[in-house]
This record gives C-alpha cells, sequence and structure tokens, in this order.
C-alpha cells in the first residue's frame, strides 16, 4: 500500500466533528478504496473543551493558521468558517505551504473561490469544496464529472435546508413565518442570526459556486439577485395549494441570450415536479443538460454526518491523486459571461394584493394590467368582510419582469391596498 495521505483539520464543531468521526470510523474502507491510509495527522481548534473525539494521537494546535503552514499534512481541511477572516488566512498558508485543500465553506468560496483555486491550481494543488454546495449531495462531482459531456441548460436547486423547513412547517401547519422561524430557532435548525438563510444568502454563495461549475463562468455572487423567505405568508401557501403549486426557496442559474441569469428568490413550483415534493431539511439540486436531459439530486444538505461525508469524499480523490480543475476547467480559462439583469427576466407570476373590497377597486388594478401589457391568466378573491381588506390573487401569463414590478408599484399607489402588493415568480419546470 502507499504511503498514507496526511489530513490536518481545522475547526472541530459540527462538520469538523464530523469529519474526525467519519475518517476514523471508516478508516479501513477508505485505505481499501484509495489504495493507501488516510491519517489525522493535527487538529486545531480555539477551543479545547472536550467534544466526545478520540484526538490524543494527534498534534494539537490553537492557532489554525499555525497549523496550516506547519502541521505534517498533505491536507489541510478548513472547517471554521466565514467568509474571510481566519478560514481565508488558513486556506491561504495551507497553498502557500503545498497543502491540498479542502473546505465546506460556502461563503469563502463564493467570496475567495477565485482567487484560492489560482493559487492551488499554479502549484497543481486540490481545492475542494464539495461540502460547500448542498452538503451531503454530491453535486460538484456530478457536475464536473458525470456530466461533463453536456452543456448544462439551467441549474436550479433548494440549497438551504433551515427555509425548506421554515416553508415546509408554514404548509404543514398554517402559521406564520415568524412563528415557525422562532420554533427552528429553538430547535437549534436555524442560527441565532438567522438572516444568512431566510434572505437567502447562503442559497445565493451556493448558486454563485454552482452557476460556475455548471457554465464554465467566472464565480461572481454579486451578479445574484437575491430575495429571501421574509414576505412569504401562511395565506401564499394556502392560496399556492390551491392553485397546484409549494413555494419553494430556489437558486436557478440560467443560460439564456443576455447572458448568464442567476437568482435567489420564492418560486411556485407545480406540484407534481420532483423539486415541490422535496420537504424538511432536505436539498435538491436539478441539471437539465443538452444530452441527459433531467438529472435530480436529492439529499441532506446539512448536518454532521452527511457534510462531513461530503468533506471526505474531496480528500478520497486528493489520495487517489485525482485533480479535476477546481470549477471544472482551469480558473483562468473560466469566461466572463455577461449576468443577465433581473429586468430581462420573463415568467409568470402569483400576485396577492390586500385590497378593501368596494366598487371601483378591481378596475383600476385591471387598468394598470392592461397599460404594462401584463396578461392575467386567473383571478381569485376569497372571503368578503365589509370595511376590512381580503387577499387578491391573480396569476399571470408570460409577462416582463420589469412591467410587472412597475405594474406593482403603481397599484400600491392606487391607495385600495392595505399592505404592499406581494408577489412570487412560477417557475415552468
Ligand atoms: N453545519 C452544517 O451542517 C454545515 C453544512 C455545510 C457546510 N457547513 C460549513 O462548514 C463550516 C463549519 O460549520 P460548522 O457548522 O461545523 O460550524 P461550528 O460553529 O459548529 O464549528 C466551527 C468550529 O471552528 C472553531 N473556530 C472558530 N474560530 C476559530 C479560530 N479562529 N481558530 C480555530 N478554530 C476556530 C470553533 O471553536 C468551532 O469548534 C462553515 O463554513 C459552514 O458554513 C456547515
Ligand atoms: N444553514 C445551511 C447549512 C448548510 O449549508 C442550511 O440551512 O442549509
Ligand atoms: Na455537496
Amino acid at each position: 500500500m502507499s504511503r498514507p495521505l496526511k489530513v490536518a483539520v481545522a475547526g472541530l464543531g459540527t462538520v469538523g466533528g464530523g469529519t474526525v468521526k467519519l475518517l476514523q470510523a471508516n478508516a479501513a474502507l477508505l485505505a481499501e478504496r484509495t489504495g493507501r491510509p488516510v491519517v489525522i495527522t493535527a487538529v486545531a481548534d480555539r477551543d479545547r473543551r472536550d467534544r466526545g473525539l478520540s484526538l490524543d494521537t494527534y498534534r494539537w494546535f490553537d492557532d489554525a493558521v499555525a497549523m496550516a503552514s506547519d502541521a505534517d499534512a498533505d491536507v489541510v481541511v478548513e472547517l471554521i468558517g466565514g467568509a474571510g477572516g481566519v478560514a481565508l488566512k488558513v486556506c491561504e498558508a495551507a497553498i502557500a505551504a503545498g497543502r491540498h485543500v479542502v473546505t465546506a465553506n460556502k461563503a469563502l468560496i463564493a467570496h475567495h473561490g477565485m482567487a484560492l483555486a489560482a493559487a492551488a491550481e499554479a502549484k497543481g494543488l486540490t481545492l475542494g469544496y464539495e461540502a460547500a454546495v448542498a452538503g451531503g449531495i454530491p453535486i460538484i462531482k456530478s457536475l464536473r464529472e458525470g456530466l461533463v459531456g453536456n452543456h448544462a441548460r439551467r441549474v436550479y436547486g433548494i440549497l438551504n435546508g433551515t427555509c425548506n423547513y421554515i416553508l415546509t412547517q408554514m404548509r404543514e401547519t398554517g402559521r406564520e413565518f415568524a412563528t415557525v422561524l422562532a420554533e427552528a430557532q429553538a430547535l437549534g435548525y436555524a442560527e441565532a442570526d438567522p438572516s444568512f438563510d431566510v434572505d437567502g444568502i447562503d442559497t445565493a454563495h451556493k448558486l454563485a459556486i454552482l452557476a460556475s461549475v455548471a457554465f464554465g463562468c467566472t464565480l461572481d455572487f454579486d451578479a445574484v439577485h437575491i430575495e429571501g423567505i421574509r414576505h412569504v405568508a401562511a395565506v401564499d401557501i394556502a392560496f399556492a395549494q390551491e392553485l397546484g403549486y409549494r413555494i419553494k426557496l430556489l437558486g436557478i442559474a440560467t443560460q439564456t441570450e443576455a447572458g448568464i441569469e442567476r437568482r435567489v428568490h420564492p418560486c411556485m413550483v407545480r406540484l407534481d415536479t420532483p423539486i415541490a415534493q422535496v420537504d424538511g431539511v432536505f436539498n435538491a439540486v436539478v441539471i437539465d443538460g443538452d444530452f441527459v436531459d433531467r438529472v435530480v439530486h436529492e439529499g441532506r444538505g446539512a448536518g454532521e454526518r452527511p457534510t462531513a461525508s461530503a468533506v471526505v469524499a474531496d480528500i478520497a480523490d486528493i489520495a487517489r491523486g485525482r485533480n479535476v480543475p477546481t470549477f471544472g476547467v482551469p480558473v483562468a480559462t473560466l469566461h466572463a459571461a455577461p449576468a443577465a439583469p433581473m429586468s430581462e427576466h420573463r415568467g409568470a407570476f402569483y400576485v396577492r394584493l390586500m385590497v378593501l373590497d368596494r366598487p371601483g377597486v378591481f378596475a383600476d388594478i385591471a387598468a394598470i394590467l392592461r397599460d404594462h401589457d401584463v396578461s392575467m391568466e386567473a383571478v381569485l378573491q376569497r372571503g368578503r368582510a365589509p370595511g376590512e381588506p381580503v387577499p387578491v390573487v391573480m396569476t399571470t401569463h408570460d409577462t416582463a419582469e420589469a412591467a410587472m414590478v412597475h405594474s406593482l408599484v403603481k397599484i400600491g399607489e392606487l391607495g385600495s391596498s392595505a399592505e404592499p402588493p406581494r408577489m412570487i415568480r412560477i417557475e415552468p419546470f
């Protein structure tokens, strides 16, 4: 058997602890499959508390950056987190010292992935980040390797388990966003500061990475249009059900004539689509390729064991000497495709107004939609309470985003709505 692959793990939290456990529990399996022992030689964390892990035979570092430079290791695994700071320094120090890097850190890759990949590729090193996108789902491998023969037409998915859990609970219990979020926090699913999850930023980090791998374009987090789920109300979820849809927070990257459209927002998807059936904390990623057609991946996007599974897949590739370019092609050859602006998006829309039920209101709304060339497909009104606002829901045919947005501003200005009009895009999957 070949010489051991030596691994140093920075950050012994949820994912770091899981990675140590997997490398210990499945050591024989990994040695058999990669042809060499994969051994941990060093670990680092700023906190020495007992985690119930057997760490006695590893060299301990309080300073993860020092470990990345000095440890006796071929691979440094960064599991500290954060879009820059220590996590970035750990990766830079590891590459400078000629070590491969594996990380689960989507924020770091979304913001610094191109620079880190350039530094790693210049030295023939691997930068592995399978765990960063959809956790345990091997989506980076699927795109870079299994689907290498396809032009991707579109990539989309449920990329944040916290949001999918909240939307699922809202549907199953009829409760509002704020109540379900508080429960998710109490259960430890959502962060104390849940904004990265519920405001769509975490999904956008993952989508920006996916778009690069799928389309061979430069990684451009700022090109992602981002909306979260705070404005999705229980009434929208009930109307979606009635109309034959589920509401999901999706990240969607599409190759269009105007460039690459990257967007994250709540979507209505038809009940009979695979993505509509993915509930709770599960993630799903769908690839639409020119030869393969549609491939659907579903699995756990977070958690100690699923995320460790993906971290170890990257380590195993390094053990086998397999070095696929970071984003599928060498980073220097990624093309700077133009970002298709959201204003040029077209699609169908669900619109909900809370209007005072009085004569003439609907005629005014219809006139605004007519003037903006918005063609309505259906209108629903439920309930009637004199003097009280009632929900009026409309769905549209294919419409220009800019026209829809402008119409809603004008409808809001009518003064007959008790709250701003809400709009959710309907996806034709
Ligand atoms: N938790 C998940 O399910 C999950 C899933 C996919 C990706 N990720 C990503 O994995 C990474 C780790 O997430 P986690 O949930 O394991 O976090 P965590 O908070 O559980 O663990 C982080 C660990 O890093 C240590 N740490 C923090 N600052 C440090 C420093 N300056 N020096 C040394 N150690 C330091 C902490 O003490 C802690 O033990 C993040 O980038 C996260 O986005 C997590
Ligand atoms: N906060 C993320 C963790 C995995 O990236 C989620 O809820 O999916
Ligand atoms: Na993954």
